[in-house]
Protein backbone atom coordinates (compact mmCIF):
# COMPACT_ATOMS: atom_id res chain seq x y z
CA UNK A 1 0.00 0.00 0.00
CA UNK A 2 1.13 3.87 -0.76
CA UNK A 3 1.62 4.82 2.72
CA UNK A 4 3.80 6.05 5.09
CA UNK A 5 2.91 4.71 8.91
CA UNK A 6 4.48 5.54 12.06
CA UNK A 7 3.82 3.02 15.49
CA UNK A 8 4.40 3.09 18.90
CA UNK A 9 6.48 6.48 19.06
CA UNK A 10 7.79 7.02 22.54
CA UNK A 11 9.63 10.01 22.93
CA UNK A 12 11.37 11.92 26.13
CA UNK A 13 13.58 14.40 26.82
CA UNK A 14 15.43 14.37 30.33
CA UNK A 15 13.02 11.65 31.55
CA UNK A 16 10.02 13.59 30.85
CA UNK A 17 8.01 12.12 28.27
CA UNK A 18 6.48 14.01 25.41
CA UNK A 19 5.12 11.33 23.07
CA UNK A 20 3.95 7.74 24.53
CA UNK A 21 2.48 4.78 22.20
CA UNK A 22 1.93 7.27 19.08
CA UNK A 23 0.74 6.51 15.44
CA UNK A 24 0.06 8.55 12.55
CA UNK A 25 -0.34 7.38 8.97
CA UNK A 26 -0.66 9.05 5.56
CA UNK A 27 -2.13 8.02 2.21
CA UNK A 28 -0.98 9.21 -1.22
CA UNK A 29 -3.46 12.01 -1.85
CA UNK A 30 -4.74 13.11 1.52
CA UNK A 31 -3.39 15.84 3.38
CA UNK A 32 -3.48 15.21 7.38
CA UNK A 33 -3.49 18.01 9.66
CA UNK A 34 -1.77 17.67 12.91
CA UNK A 35 -2.66 19.86 15.55
CA UNK A 36 -2.07 20.26 19.37
CA UNK A 37 -1.30 22.69 21.84
CA UNK A 38 2.41 24.23 21.88
CA UNK A 39 4.63 21.96 23.81
CA UNK A 40 2.49 18.99 22.66
CA UNK A 41 5.27 17.25 20.67
CA UNK A 42 4.21 18.02 16.78
CA UNK A 43 7.49 18.95 15.32
CA UNK A 44 9.25 16.34 17.32
CA UNK A 45 6.59 13.80 15.54
CA UNK A 46 7.81 15.53 12.43
CA UNK A 47 11.48 15.09 13.34
CA UNK A 48 11.12 11.90 14.56
CA UNK A 49 9.57 10.90 10.53
CA UNK A 50 12.23 12.69 8.92
CA UNK A 51 15.04 11.49 10.88
CA UNK A 52 16.83 14.30 12.81
CA UNK A 53 15.38 13.53 16.04
CA UNK A 54 16.26 9.52 17.43
CA UNK A 55 13.44 8.12 18.81
CA UNK A 56 13.25 6.15 21.97
CA UNK A 57 10.94 4.04 20.34
CA UNK A 58 9.43 3.55 16.92
CA UNK A 59 8.87 1.93 14.06
CA UNK A 60 8.22 3.48 10.87
CA UNK A 61 6.98 2.21 7.30
CA UNK A 62 7.08 3.94 3.76
CA UNK A 63 5.35 2.05 0.96
CA UNK A 64 5.62 -0.95 2.73
CA UNK A 65 9.18 -0.91 3.73
CA UNK A 66 10.68 0.17 7.38
CA UNK A 67 12.61 2.31 7.83
CA UNK A 68 15.29 3.76 10.23
CA UNK A 69 15.24 7.41 9.39
CA UNK A 70 12.59 8.63 6.76
CA UNK A 71 15.25 10.42 4.76
CA UNK A 72 16.68 7.41 4.01
CA UNK A 73 13.93 6.53 1.48
CA UNK A 74 14.64 9.41 -0.23
CA UNK A 75 10.88 9.76 -0.87
CA UNK A 76 10.03 12.17 1.94
CA UNK A 77 10.55 16.06 2.34
CA UNK A 78 10.35 18.20 5.32
CA UNK A 79 9.67 21.95 6.08
CA UNK A 80 11.62 22.93 9.39
CA UNK A 81 10.24 25.43 11.46
CA UNK A 82 13.34 27.60 10.65
CA UNK A 83 14.78 28.47 7.41
CA UNK A 84 16.84 25.90 5.87
CA UNK A 85 17.72 26.91 2.35
CA UNK A 86 21.16 28.16 2.66
CA UNK A 87 21.39 31.97 1.84
CA UNK A 88 23.49 32.14 -1.26
CA UNK A 89 21.92 30.06 -3.32
CA UNK A 90 19.67 31.55 -5.84
CA UNK A 91 15.68 30.51 -6.48
CA UNK A 92 16.77 28.59 -9.63
CA UNK A 93 19.62 26.78 -8.22
CA UNK A 94 16.88 25.70 -5.34
CA UNK A 95 14.35 24.36 -7.86
CA UNK A 96 17.16 22.60 -9.54
CA UNK A 97 17.99 20.57 -6.63
CA UNK A 98 14.34 19.97 -5.05
CA UNK A 99 11.77 20.17 -7.67
CA UNK A 100 13.45 17.81 -11.26
CA UNK A 101 9.98 16.94 -12.10
CA UNK A 102 7.75 19.59 -11.86
CA UNK A 103 9.68 22.61 -12.52
CA UNK A 104 7.35 23.82 -14.89
CA UNK A 105 4.59 23.77 -12.72
CA UNK A 106 7.13 26.03 -10.33
CA UNK A 107 7.96 28.36 -12.90
CA UNK A 108 4.38 29.46 -13.67
CA UNK A 109 4.03 31.53 -10.57
CA UNK A 110 4.32 34.56 -10.46
CA UNK A 111 6.05 35.13 -7.65
CA UNK A 112 8.73 32.66 -8.80
CA UNK A 113 9.52 34.02 -12.25
CA UNK A 114 10.33 37.43 -11.08
CA UNK A 115 12.56 35.90 -8.29
CA UNK A 116 14.56 32.87 -9.96
CA UNK A 117 18.02 34.77 -10.34
CA UNK A 118 17.46 36.09 -6.42
CA UNK A 119 19.38 34.51 -3.68
CA UNK A 120 17.68 33.79 -0.91
CA UNK A 121 19.62 36.24 1.37
CA UNK A 122 17.79 38.97 -0.70
CA UNK A 123 14.37 37.71 -0.34
CA UNK A 124 12.62 38.59 3.12
CA UNK A 125 11.16 36.64 6.00
CA UNK A 126 7.88 36.02 4.24
CA UNK A 127 9.18 35.71 0.98
CA UNK A 128 11.72 33.18 1.92
CA UNK A 129 8.95 31.14 3.72
CA UNK A 130 6.77 30.77 0.34
CA UNK A 131 9.51 30.12 -1.82
CA UNK A 132 10.41 27.12 0.82
CA UNK A 133 7.17 26.18 1.15
CA UNK A 134 6.34 25.79 -2.30
CA UNK A 135 9.80 23.79 -3.06
CA UNK A 136 8.49 21.54 -0.65
CA UNK A 137 4.82 20.94 -2.11
CA UNK A 138 6.59 20.99 -5.48
CA UNK A 139 9.37 18.53 -4.19
CA UNK A 140 10.34 15.68 -6.58
CA UNK A 141 8.87 12.97 -3.23
CA UNK A 142 5.91 11.25 -3.04
CA UNK A 143 4.98 12.23 1.17
CA UNK A 144 5.80 15.93 2.20
CA UNK A 145 6.39 17.20 6.40
CA UNK A 146 5.20 20.71 6.91
CA UNK A 147 6.04 22.36 9.93
CA UNK A 148 4.39 25.57 10.62
CA UNK A 149 4.20 26.23 6.74
CA UNK A 150 1.93 29.51 6.88
CA UNK A 151 4.21 31.04 9.83
CA UNK A 152 5.15 34.72 8.47
CA UNK A 153 2.54 34.57 5.21
CA UNK A 154 0.29 37.14 4.79
CA UNK A 155 -3.66 35.87 4.53
CA UNK A 156 -3.11 36.33 0.45
CA UNK A 157 -0.27 33.98 -0.13
CA UNK A 158 -1.52 31.69 3.06
CA UNK A 159 -4.56 31.08 0.35
CA UNK A 160 -2.57 30.40 -2.43
CA UNK A 161 -0.25 28.09 -0.29
CA UNK A 162 -3.47 26.34 0.27
CA UNK A 163 -4.44 26.18 -3.53
CA UNK A 164 -0.66 24.55 -4.14
CA UNK A 165 -1.02 22.13 -1.92
CA UNK A 166 -4.73 20.84 -2.67
CA UNK A 167 -3.42 20.98 -6.50
CA UNK A 168 0.22 18.65 -5.53
CA UNK A 169 -1.93 16.13 -3.36
CA UNK A 170 -3.30 14.50 -6.26
CA UNK A 171 -0.32 11.92 -6.67
CA UNK A 172 1.29 12.86 -2.65
CA UNK A 173 0.64 12.42 1.08
CA UNK A 174 0.86 15.75 3.08
CA UNK A 175 1.49 15.60 6.83
CA UNK A 176 1.13 19.26 8.06
CA UNK A 177 1.17 21.10 11.28
CA UNK A 178 0.63 25.10 11.98
CA UNK A 179 -1.38 27.16 14.82
CA UNK A 180 -3.42 28.67 11.61
CA UNK A 181 -5.74 26.11 12.72
CA UNK A 182 -8.67 26.93 10.73
CA UNK A 183 -6.16 26.85 7.50
CA UNK A 184 -5.40 23.69 8.59
CA UNK A 185 -8.99 22.19 8.86
CA UNK A 186 -9.75 24.07 5.68
CA UNK A 187 -7.03 21.62 3.94
CA UNK A 188 -7.15 18.53 5.64
CA UNK A 189 -8.84 15.57 4.93
CA UNK A 190 -8.13 14.16 8.37
CA UNK A 191 -6.88 16.07 11.70
CA UNK A 192 -4.79 14.25 14.51
CA UNK A 193 -4.44 15.89 17.25
CA UNK A 194 -1.45 15.56 19.74
CA UNK A 195 -2.53 15.48 23.56
CA UNK A 196 -1.62 14.45 26.98
CA UNK A 197 1.32 12.65 24.71
CA UNK A 198 -1.25 10.38 22.70
CA UNK A 199 -3.06 10.98 19.20
CA UNK A 200 -6.23 11.12 18.95
CA UNK A 201 -8.86 11.47 16.01
CA UNK A 202 -10.63 14.41 15.49
CA UNK A 203 -13.95 14.23 13.91
CA UNK A 204 -15.74 17.66 14.41
CA UNK A 205 -14.39 20.71 15.71
CA UNK A 206 -15.92 20.45 18.57
CA UNK A 207 -13.90 17.76 19.41
CA UNK A 208 -10.90 20.03 19.56
CA UNK A 209 -12.94 21.55 22.65
CA UNK A 210 -13.44 18.20 24.45
CA UNK A 211 -9.73 17.77 24.02
CA UNK A 212 -8.75 21.00 25.23
CA UNK A 213 -7.34 22.44 22.30
CA UNK A 214 -10.05 25.16 21.61
CA UNK A 215 -12.29 26.95 24.13
CA UNK A 216 -15.66 26.18 24.26
CA UNK A 217 -18.15 28.89 24.11
CA UNK A 218 -20.96 29.04 26.87
CA UNK A 219 -24.31 30.39 25.85
N1 LIG B 1 16.06 18.65 22.16
C1 LIG B 1 15.21 18.79 23.18
N2 LIG B 1 15.64 18.71 24.46
C2 LIG B 1 14.79 18.83 25.50
N3 LIG B 1 13.46 19.03 25.37
C3 LIG B 1 12.98 19.13 24.12
C4 LIG B 1 13.82 19.00 22.96
N4 LIG B 1 13.05 19.13 21.86
C5 LIG B 1 11.79 19.32 22.30
N5 LIG B 1 11.75 19.32 23.65
C6 LIG B 1 10.55 19.48 24.48
O1 LIG B 1 9.57 18.59 24.00
C7 LIG B 1 8.29 19.18 24.04
C8 LIG B 1 7.67 19.12 22.65
O2 LIG B 1 8.37 20.02 21.79
P1 LIG B 1 7.90 20.27 20.30
O3 LIG B 1 8.81 21.29 19.73
O4 LIG B 1 7.79 18.98 19.62
O5 LIG B 1 6.43 20.84 20.53
P2 LIG B 1 5.41 21.49 19.48
O6 LIG B 1 4.12 20.78 19.67
O7 LIG B 1 6.01 21.48 18.12
O8 LIG B 1 5.32 22.96 20.06
P3 LIG B 1 5.05 24.40 19.35
O9 LIG B 1 3.65 24.35 18.83
O10 LIG B 1 5.21 25.36 20.47
O11 LIG B 1 6.09 24.57 18.25
C9 LIG B 1 8.48 20.60 24.57
O12 LIG B 1 8.15 20.61 25.93
C10 LIG B 1 9.94 20.87 24.37
O13 LIG B 1 10.46 21.72 25.35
Amino acid sequence: MQELSIDSVNQSFANREVLSSVYLNCKIGEVVGLLGRNGSGKSTLLKIIFGSVKANFKYLSINNKIYDKGYLSRNLSYLPQDNFIPNQITVLQAINTFCKKRQAELTQIDFVINHLKAKFYNLSGGERRFMECLLMIYSDTDYILLDEPFSQLSPLWIEELKKHINKAKADKGFIITDHYYQSILDISDRIVLLHNKCNYTINHENDLVTHGYLLGFTA
